[in-house]
């Protein structure tokens, strides 16, 4: 059976016997993602085959990194490329349409693309939105745990892109033509504990993620909600050793909107630091994101446009980060 665990709104799958090429556990798999997608866009994934020990380093290199002082971590502020350190407070999320949001999340990230070497083909010629990681001084084991959880994530979002695909009513290699070399970040993020009476605050706004999917290890620390259709707000099942996944908004390009990206918060209660670590899977760059013919029919026409998935993600560039805007005079993603 797929479904494991409590069952709660937010189901919790089981995804071995599909990463073993059991027979229909692909099909049984999609149906349940279909579900949830149409309903949540939330869905905690158990059996998934990363080592632990995989997660437990990442999370330990994201604490030694942001207990570093900020001397140590101010050099590597991000630059137009989105890429290192983004400092406490320079994050509004300004998109949202579900929240007005004023003040800057309460949070502190470092983000980390695919591992390139300098002499990479695509950095020597300058293509766009590829840049080179900026790395800690002093610190290969950083490098090390978070490139192998880099790698071990990307590996899973790819395989489970067939049961996205399923999900869609597609044929299980569909999306794959989109992702042949996909855009993929880390972000490591420390929440820090939020007073209760703080109105409007919150470690990390009301948003929606603007890629296909993204994988949230368990963070130990609670702060995850997610919003419902009805507009409540629930917390995805903590099970240890699972990830939380959730749909972003081009798969609700893909879908016509039947699988709908979902608002959800963090806010960090708990009184201790919090850490996660996101991993946002997205199509390649050059990929033309258009709607699933499986979702088109007599009285209901494609709500959306082929859309170039770099032009996506430049429009996103000048939102929501007080170093683009500051460049480009705008407001306005949430990775
Ligand atoms: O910290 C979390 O649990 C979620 C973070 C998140 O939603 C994001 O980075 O887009
Ligand atoms: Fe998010």
């Amino acid at each position: 059976m797929t479904a494991v665990g409590p069952e709660g709104r937010i189901p919790v799958l089981d995804i071995g016997p599909y990463l073993a090429g059991a027979p229909g556990a692909l099909e049984q798999l999609a149906r349940h993602v279909a579900r949830s997608c149409e309903d949540t866009g939330f869905l905690v994934l158990a059996n998934h085959g990363i080592e632990p020990r995989l997660i437990e380093e990442c999370f330990a290199a994201a604490r030694r990194f942001f207990d570093l002082p900020a001397e140590r971590k101010l050099p590597l502020k991000v630059g137009e490329l989105n890429i290192g350190y983004l400092p406490p407070g320079t994050q509004t999320i300004r998109t949202s349409r579900i929240h007005d949001n004023r003040k800057p999340n309460l949070n502190e990230s470092f983000y980390i693309v695919r591992d390139r070497a300098p002499d990479d083909p695509d950095i020597l010629a300058g293509k766009p939105f590829v840049g080179l990681n900026k790395w800690p001084d002093g610190m290969p084991e950083f490098r090390a745990a978070t490139t192998a959880y880099f790698g071990a994530m990307q590996t899973l979002a790819h395989r489970m892109l067939a049961v996205f695909s399923a999900a869609l009513g597609m044929p299980p290699d569909y999306l794959y033509r989109d992702f042949r070399d996909p855009t993929c970040t880390l972000r490591l993020i420390r929440y820090q504990p939020q007073p209760r009476d703080a109105e409007d605050q919150f470690g990390f706004a009301p948003h929606i993620d603007t890629n296909l999917t993204t994988y949230l290890a368990q963070s130990e620390v609670p702060g995850l909600e997610v919003r419902t259709k009805e507009g409540t707000w629930i917390r995805p099942p903590a099970i240890p050793g699972t990830f939380v996944v959730n749909s972003g908004e081009m798969l609700g390009r893909y879908s016509n909107d039947r699988f709908a990206p979902t608002p959800h918060r963090v806010i960090n209660h708990s009184g201790r630091l919090r850490h996660a670590i996101p991993f946002f899977y997205g199509p390649d760059n050059d990929a033309v994101i258009e709607v699933v013919p499986s979702c088109i029919g007599p009285g209901n026409p494609p709500r959306y446009g082929p859309l170039l998935y770099a032009d996506h993600r430049r429009r996103l560039n000048v939102t929501n980060f007080a170093h683009r805007q500051a460049a480009a005079g705008a407001p306005q993603a949430s990775t």
